[in-house]
């Protein structure tokens, strides 16, 4: 199996720690998802990574239905409490995240276009998101050490990625200062051996995006 990954990716990233987490091999395949030589196009036809190629060529893509599949698929160790409404939170709080990161993503291209082009309304609605989001998120993490039933799963998974991508997206933003106790759950769980091994860094673009 290989994952088509690229290094800053917090929804690739959300894949990699769970495969990690599970013991599931796969090859890691890197990529620009935005230059033309990109091979995720042949396997997504919204040309997004990550995608998951399977041994037989097909692909699962879409982070979240790519983690929906591998827990179906590879069920131990579970990433989801076995009470439904625990699963649903887990999942709400995944939306909230690819939300966030939907919108950095959203303000990053922004950013990329001429000064005179950029929209500051456009910009300031995908800011109040990411910051709508991260209140959302550090009540939900309050002082605990696991966001849902004091268990890692997904919703650790998913809420780590963001903080550690902000801080390599948007270093600027002051997110650890607002909310301190994010801060140090972020800290916390980058010390996990599959956060630890998936640290994000920043990529080189080459293709004119926007
Ligand atoms: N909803 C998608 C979003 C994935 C996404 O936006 N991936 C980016 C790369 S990264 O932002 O995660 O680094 C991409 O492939 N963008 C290419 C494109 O949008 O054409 C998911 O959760 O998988």
């Amino acid at each position: 199996m290989q994952l088509i990954s690229a290094t800053p990716s917090p929804y690739a990233r959300k894949v990699r720690i769970t495969l990690a987490e599970k013991g599931v091999p796969f090859e890691l395949v890197t990529e620009v998802p935005w230059n033309s030589t990109s091979a995720t196009p042949k396997y997504n036809p919204l040309e997004k990574l990550p995608v998951l190629i399977l041994d037989d060529g097909s692909s699962v893509y879409e982070s979240r239905f790519i983690l929906e599949w591998i827990e179906a698929k590879y069920p131990e160790p579970p990433m989801l409490p076995g009470n439904i409404d625990g699963k649903l939170f887990a999942r709400q709080v995944e939306v909230v995240v690819d939300g966030v990161c939907d919108a950095c993503v959203s303000l990053f291209w922004e950013r990329h276009r001429d000064p005179d082009k950029q929209s500051a309304e456009w910009k300031a609605r995908q800011m109040r998101k990411v910051d709508g989001g991260l209140k959302a998120l550090a009540e939900w993490v309050g002082d605990r050490e696991f966001i849902v039933e004091d268990r890692f799963g997904l919703a650790d998974v998913a809420t780590g990625t963001l903080c550690r991508y902000l801080d390599v997206r948007f270093p600027e933003h002051p997110w650890r200062t607002t909310h301190p106790n994010l801060a140090a759950y972020s800290d916390r769980i980058e010390r996990r051996p599959s956060f630890a091994e998936t640290v994000p860094v920043p990529q080189v673009i080459s293709d004119k995006v926007v």
